[in-house]
């Protein structure tokens, strides 16, 4: 689907959507106590239904757990499936299947399962791996810098091995708030995990022969990583203003550390309880370590393409490995619509410009690349065509009903 997003400023208010993050958390959670709590999600996504179904696969005695786009769900039930089963099948599709498995491969290879690599096409998926043999408890030592998600995939299937279990991190830890989400869920699930850490480099304990207690029912958080695109939006609407419901200032997703960038950036933020408000007055540059955010970049790349001075995003390395490469689609979407960018290795850096021209990008079948140039229009003087939009259902199907609601103008073309 291609769409023309018309230029406007955004008022009004908006209620997150739930936390992918957080509801693929308590979903598997909850498929491995014994007695499994109802788990609430207020709205769903594609990702979120790739985990529902790939945890309905695994009551079968040979799993084919198709994981759609989702590197959450792949590197979060590779050790899972392999702890409770002798053989699983796993597909993907979009550039699931090219992302990164190798470092969670190669340790659960030392620890009793064996990959098969067939790369063949199944339907619309393409299968990843077969893997072949009961994952075994141990050392496990992983980097902290290609992707936080094998270190809570191996969190919820050490406790359930018969061994004891340690997981050593060999670089400082990126994507921290991602594995301290995992460590709080484990937790209300009366699971175990002791941490040590010496510079940065956390290590994990785990004892075996542990079982899932659920503490009852449970309900996703809302979604700090999506409702920072409304934040932006607000920010960028100046004196209009946004008000974004049902986020908890106090939660453990690390993203919430948008309220504080929109801060730096001279955005007027007013919290009250699980609302805040957002707008601004004029918005200036700032530096951005995007280690432990990179869900944030896209956006906050937008928020800088307009914001007086040079804004540097460094750190940010692994936005070449997500659904799209990141710093190559931003660099591309934003210069051309007028944004004064340079591409780095690991960053962006961008100097702020007046307004944007509008013009046609690619949505590079990724989400939050189709939801921050949406949220570029607003400082644009002509439309800003984006090819491919329907990406949003990735994460937020119900973006553009939201988009609309805000007072946001789109036509598909
Ligand atoms: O654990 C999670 O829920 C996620 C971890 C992050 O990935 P990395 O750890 O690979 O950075 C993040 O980018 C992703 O959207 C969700
Ligand atoms: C990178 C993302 O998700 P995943 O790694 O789960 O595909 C994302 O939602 O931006």
């Amino acid at each position: 689907m291609n769409i023309e997003i018309i230029p406007h400023t955004l008022v009004g208010s908006v209620n997150a959507v739930a936390s992918k993050s957080h509801a693929h958390r308590l979903l598997i959670a909850a498929a491995l106590s014994k007695r499994p709590p109802a788990i609430s999600i207020g709205t769903t996504s594609r990702d979120i239904e790739a985990t529902r179904t790939c945890l309905q696969q695994l009551r079968k005695e040979i799993p084919v757990l198709d994981c759609g786009e989702s590197g959450s769900t792949l590197r979060f039930l590779l050790p899972v499936a392999m702890a409770l089963k002798e053989r699983a099948v796993f597909l993907g599709s979009g550039r699931l299947p090219q992302r990164p498995i190798s470092p969670l491969k190669e340790e659960m290879e030392a620890h009793g399962c064996t990959f098969i690599n067939k790369h063949r096409k199944k339907g619309e998926a393409r299968e990843i791996c077969e893997i072949r043999g009961r994952l075994q408890g141990g050392i496990f030592t992983l980097p902290g810098n290609i992707s936080s998600q094998y270190i809570t995939g191996l969190l919820y299937a050490l406790p359930l091995l018969k061994e004891n279990s340690r997981i050593q991190i060999t670089t400082p830890l990126e994507s921290r708030g991602y594995v301290d989400l995992t460590l709080d869920v484990l937790k209300k699930f009366r699971i175990q995990i002791y941490t040590a850490e010496k510079e940065g480099c956390p290590t994990y304990m785990i004892e075996g022969r542990q079982q899932y207690l659920p503490p009852g029912d449970m309900e996703a958080e809302g979604d700090w990583s999506n409702i920072a695109f409304w934040v932006i939006a607000g920010i960028l609407s100046r004196d209009s203003g946004i008000i974004c419901n049902g986020i908890d200032p106090q939660s453990i997703q690390g993203d919430r550390a948008i309220l504080n960038l929109a801060r730096r950036m001279g955005g007027k933020v007013t919290e009250k309880g699980h609302s805040i408000l957002v707008m601004s007055d004029s918005l200036r540059s700032t530096h951005i370590d995007a280690s432990a955010i990179p869900d944030l970049v896209p956006i906050l790349a937008v928020a800088a393409s307009t914001a007086k001075g040079v804004t540097h995003i460094h750190n940010a390395h692994r936005l070449r490995i997500k659904e799209s490469d990141r710093l190559a689609a931003m660099y591309d979407c934003l210069s051309r619509v007028g944004a004064n960018i340079k591409e780095e290795p690991g960053g962006l850096l961008i100097e702020g410009v007046p307004q944007l021209k509008g013009g046609t990008v690619s949505g590079y079948n990724d989400h939050r690349i189709v939801m921050a140039m949406t949220v570029a229009s607003i400082v644009s003087d002509s439309p800003i065509i984006i090819e491919g939009a329907e990406a949003v259902n990735k994460s937020y199907p119900t973006f553009f009903e939201d988009f609309e609601a805000l007072g946001g103008e789109y036509r598909v073309l």
